[in-house]
């Protein structure tokens, strides 16, 4: 069968083909490994889509992102941009390939909004909405306090009622404003940052510490490290997102796809697509390989996996086992394999990646005895 059909025409080909597979997906299978590598790759695909859910929820319910670090994230979506465009560049690559690519490029694009609305826009919104409130306030007081305020909590009834732990926090951040050393609110979004119970004690902080003048200064300098970040980080993403259109192989991407994305037939792209294909996938492996680091540095340094959701690990570990099998079911002929290189790579690696964080999982969570480590720690990790 194997070789009657390699040796027969296109049209015969299509005909043997399973045909709302061939239909749906554009892909031609015709034989048991071409079945059972579809179907793996339809697994990963739902893996995919659900992988990210878990956390979505997890940060919902504790209205903060701190447990996973947006440097992950990040490196996510911009791994993305490259695996989508090399998907298309590169014919050897499965059509359950790409829709995966393009499931999972939303889910996270989705998982990022959430977690900047939580850690980043609401923060400032919420700091801007206490600043025009201290600036009314203001407006009645004496223009000079005393420099003894700052060595005593100022007694507004948000403060009266503080809880003891509220009251560390309090004390902190003014020894930490006078000290010039940025505060709990500064901490970095990339890679290491608080916890999420030092994201939760922000909140207490930042909602009834506001009054201190501690808390002005901190808020300000919040403000000038925040918007330079947003600046950075974007120009960061623009031009990672901007690569692709410069490439001669991006401009004859319309022409190379406009004719659909036919079987796995090689033959029907030309060659230089191959290689700029195949770059893109090696870019794009070295990428998400690199992703999965700042995660892993942000869970040691915190000492905990708090706010973090292990399915989410579970899921782009089944997600990308099936990935690997579905590339290799279809075919282990070196064209194929090697073409798929940068593909097999990044999920190989990614599985040992995964499992090391579910191996942290469990030493901290059930050997540490999921113990939270302590306030003064949490100061340190935003450093
Ligand atoms: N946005 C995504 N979830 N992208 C998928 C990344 C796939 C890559 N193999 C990884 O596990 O990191």
């Amino acid at each position: 069968m194997a070789k009657s059909l390699a040796m027969a025409s296109y049209s015969e080909k299509q005909r043997a083909c399973v045909g709302w597979i061939n239909k749906y997906f554009n892909d031609c299978v015709w034989n048991l490994s071409g079945e059972i590598s579809f179907g793996l790759g339809m697994i990963s695909l739902l893996c995919w889509g659900m992988a990210e859910i878990p956390q979505l929820i997890t940060n919902f319910q504790t209205k903060s992102g701190h447990g996973v670090s947006l440097a992950l994230l990040l490196t996510w979506v911009i791994g993305d941009v490259f695996n989508l465009v090399g998907c298309l560049l590169e014919p050897v690559t499965l059509p359950t390939q790409f829709y995966t690519a393009l499931l999972y490029t939303s889910t996270t694009v989705v998982l990022v909004l959430q977690t900047l609305y939580y850690d980043y826009w609401l923060r400032r919104w919420k700091n801007s909405c206490f600043d025009a409130s201290l600036e009314e306030e203001d407006e009645g007081k004496p223009l000079n306090p005393k420099v003894e305020d700052l060595s005593r909590p100022i007694p507004t009834a948000a403060v009266a009622k503080a809880s003891p732990r509220t009251d560390v926090y309090y004390t902190s951040a003014r020894s930490l404003a006078s000290s010039g050393t940025p505060s709990c609110g500064g901490a970095s979004y990339l890679g290491v940052r608080s916890g999420p119970s030092a994201g939760l004690a922000f909140h207490d902080s930042s909602s009834e510490d506001e009054g201190s003048p501690a808390h002005r200064h901190g808020a300000a300098a919040r403000k000038k490290t925040t918007v330079s970040r947003s600046v950075s980080y974007g120009t960061f993403v623009a031009g990672f997102v901007g690569l692709p259109y410069q490439t001669k192989a991006f401009r004859e991407m319309n022409i190379i796809s406009s004719g659909g994305r036919t079987l796995q037939n090689a033959e029907v792209k030309p060659l230089e697509g191959n290689f700029y294909g195949l770059l893109l996938g090696w870019v794009m492996a070295a990428i998400y390989m690199g992703g999965r680091l700042p995660q892993i540095y942000l869970n040691m340094k915190r000492g905990s996996v708090e706010g973090l959701n292990p399915l989410m690990f579970m899921f782009a570990l089944a997600a990308n086992a099936t990935y690997v099998g579905s590339i290799l079911v279809r075919s282990v002929e070196w064209e194929r394999v090697g073409a798929n290189a940068p593909w097999l790579l990044d999920a190989i690696v990614c599985i040992l990646l995964d499992l090391l964080i579910m191996m942290q999982f469990g030493y901290y969570k059930f050997l540490r005895g999921g113990e939270a480590c302590t306030e003064d720690e949490h100061d340190d990790f935003t450093h």
